[in-house]
């Protein structure tokens, strides 16, 4: 009998050097099989625990905007993308029935809840099978020289092994063949239409991120990238790959690929590859959550060791409004909230400022973090912040001088002017005189 396939996006939403999209293409169309292709787009009501979202308005535009980018490129080759919005679960099992599917094609879920709801998935929908294939990792990991019991303990030995014994392989070339599709009505609801406008240039979609990326390379900034790496802000300040990246927007291996290609043309130095070393952090952070799924989200992570802060719901407010006594750490906190990104260093002080000058739980941070980064990535945040926190393993916690911090990276004051940091409450916390006895 002819299968009858159905292919989820997640984080993998582009069609070049789609893996996983691949593989369901060529088995439907060597067994005579039909395809569905589905998306899923998280409702931004779900909070955490400290009262963060999960999905905050910077990324649901941005993911909204790369969804209808991939349901107009899936047009051409006479497909539909279907949407499950609310419950992901009662969606999918709707589906899978609906479509009377009998094999699930995806990418392998970077957290541990996504992991959860694929088995809940397959036993709620006896005899489905699921297929779940890399698309976010430089390496496959069949050929991986580690696991979880020898997990690299550093980002250096990580280095090692990765330059020694691992490869990227080239990324594929579509094949252009796609089988019918199982409905050609729309079984689910259309994708909500597009409101909002940013004058930030993170706009969603395959084609954007490639010609965002394409210009960066042709505007010769990589050649000084190790140099303007830690600026403040910039557009060019370094590359911007990361809202492609972590939306699946932008395949890592066709990034890795044309920098290489670039070294090759006009000549590699050390800040092109300080690019490669970055992302080989990407890597390393991807590789460690998925070996530690559950480790990722623990106060003291894997190793037991790290900070254990508390949750002052007063500081965390201000924190996430920029409203602190340190005028860069409000001048990012507004960029952020802004436009939804922020530099690496400035990411790095906020959190320092979180975590060792205010003594909250980190924890609390990485979910604002989740709520507001455009670019938000699972592994990436949460192993940066535990990374921040001493909580990652094999090393101290990261704490940065403020003060100092400031006079090197914004000595004339332009950035807190600029993002507005000054204009804030100098004392952190706030007693109320009614509480006090006369
Ligand atoms: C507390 C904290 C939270 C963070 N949360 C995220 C997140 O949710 N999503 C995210 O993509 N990055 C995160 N980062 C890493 C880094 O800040 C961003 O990747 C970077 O600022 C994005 O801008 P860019 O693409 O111009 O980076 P570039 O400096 O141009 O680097 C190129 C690429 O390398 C990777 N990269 C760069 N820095 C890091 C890093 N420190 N760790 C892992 N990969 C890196 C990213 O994929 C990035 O796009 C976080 C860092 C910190 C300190």
């Amino acid at each position: 009998m002819a299968s009858r396939i159905l292919y989820l996006f997640d984080q993998d939403l582009r069609l070049s050097d789609n893996h996983a999209l691949m593989q369901a293409c060529l088995q439907a169309c060597l067994q005579a099989g039909l395809l569905q292709l589905v998306a899923y787009l998280p409702d931004n009501n779900q909070g955490d625990r400290f009262g963060n979202l999960m999905l905050g308005e910077h990324r649901r535009r941005f993911l909204l905007e790369s969804l209808h980018h991939l349901q107009q490129s899936l047009s051409y080759p006479g497909h539909h993308l279907e949407l499950i919005t609310g419950d992901w679960l009662t969606g999918m099992v709707q589906l899978v029935r609906a479509c009377r599917a009998d094999k699930l094609f995806c990418s392998r879920p970077q957290g541990y809840w996504e992991r959860r709801r694929l088995k809940a998935l397959q036993q709620q929908c006896g005899g489905l099978e699921i297929v779940q294939l890399d698309t976010d990792t430089l390496f496959q990991h069949a050929l991986l020289p580690f696991n979880h019991l020898d997990f690299p303990r550093s980002f250096s030995k990580f280095r090692t092994l990765a330059d020694s014994k691992l490869k990227v392989s080239e990324p594929l070339l579509s094949s252009g063949h796609w089988p019918s599709a199982i409905s050609k009505v729309r079984l689910t609801p259309q994708l909500p239409e597009l409101t909002a406008t940013v004058s930030s240039g993170y706009i969603g979609g395959e084609s954007q991120g490639m010609a965002n990326w394409q210009a960066y390379l042709a505007s010769g900034h990589a050649q000084s990238y190790k140099e303007t790496r830690d600026r403040l802000d910039g557009w060019y300040q370094s590359t911007k790959l990361s809202p492609w990246l972590a939306s699946g927007c932008l395949s890592v291996r066709q990034v890795w690929h044309q920098l290489r290609d670039y070294e090759t043309r006009w000549g590699a130095n050390a800040s092109t590859g300080w690019i490669a070393v970055e992302l080989l952090w990407r890597e390393y952070f991807h590789w460690y959550g998925h070996f530690f799924p559950k480790a990722l989200f623990l106060q003291k992570g894997r190793s037991g060791q790290g900070l254990t802060g508390c949750f002052y719901p007063e500081r965390f407010r201000k924190w996430c409004e920029g409203n602190t006594p340190w005028p860069v750490v409000n001048a990012c906190m507004n960029q952020l909230n802004q436009t939804g990104y922020m530099s690496n260093r400035g990411r790095q002080l906020v959190a320092s400022a979180l975590i060792h000058e205010m003594g909250i739980d980190w924890r609390a941070g990485a979910g604002y973090f989740q709520q507001q980064l455009v670019d938000f990535d699972l592994p990436v945040n949460w192993g940066n912040w535990q990374y921040i926190a001493g909580a990652f393993g094999g090393q101290q916690p990261k704490h940065f001088d403020l003060a100092w911090q400031t006079a090197k990276h914004d000595p004339a004051g332009e950035f807190v002017r600029l993002w507005r940091g000054d204009k804030a409450d100098e004392q952190l916390d706030h007693t109320d005189a009614a509480d006090w006895p006369c």
